[in-house]
């Protein structure tokens, strides 16, 4: 219940997302909370995630996260696709959770520092796709 109170409290000044009432796994509240310009507008939000759901992105339940999985031909696809992303996750200084093994990568985006979706995950996701497609 403070859980929740708290959430009620807080949600017009979060910076990244909107929080989910639904599941009340609520984003943590850090003094990190950087800049405004990560704060992903509730509608905005529904709208990229539906673009993001059309290419494979699935949202996680258990947090306030997106996921995909991709799979190559070889493991040095995969590992360049890798290489490619981790050259734009430093220069966005915002970096993926992610597993490989052989030539499958799973790769799940959330913000660390809002506890929850913002626009650098929808950023980073475009670009993901884009490398991909051209891998
Ligand atoms: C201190 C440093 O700037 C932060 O920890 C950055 C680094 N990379 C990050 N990556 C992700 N996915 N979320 C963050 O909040 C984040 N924050």
């Amino acid at each position: 219940m403070h859980r929740l109170m708290f959430t009620l409290r807080c949600s017009s000044v979060w910076p990244c997302a909107s929080p989910r009432l639904g599941n009340l796994l609520l984003p943590r509240f850090t003094s990190n909370m950087s800049s405004a310009s990560h704060w992903l507008p509730p509608a905005d939000r529904e709208q990229l995630l539906l673009e993001l759901k059309a290419t494979g992105w699935v949202q996680l339940e258990e947090r306030d996260a997106i996921y995909k999985e991709l799979h190559f031909k070889t493991f040095n696809q995969a590992f360049g696709f890798m290489s490619r992303v981790a050259l734009q996750a430093e220069k966005m200084n915002h970096h993926p959770e992610w597993f490989n093994v052989y030539n499958k990568v799973q790769i799940t985006l959330t913000t660390h520092d809002c506890g929850g979706l913002s626009k650098r995950d929808i950023k980073l996701a475009k670009f993901i796709d884009k490398i991909a497609l051209n891998m």
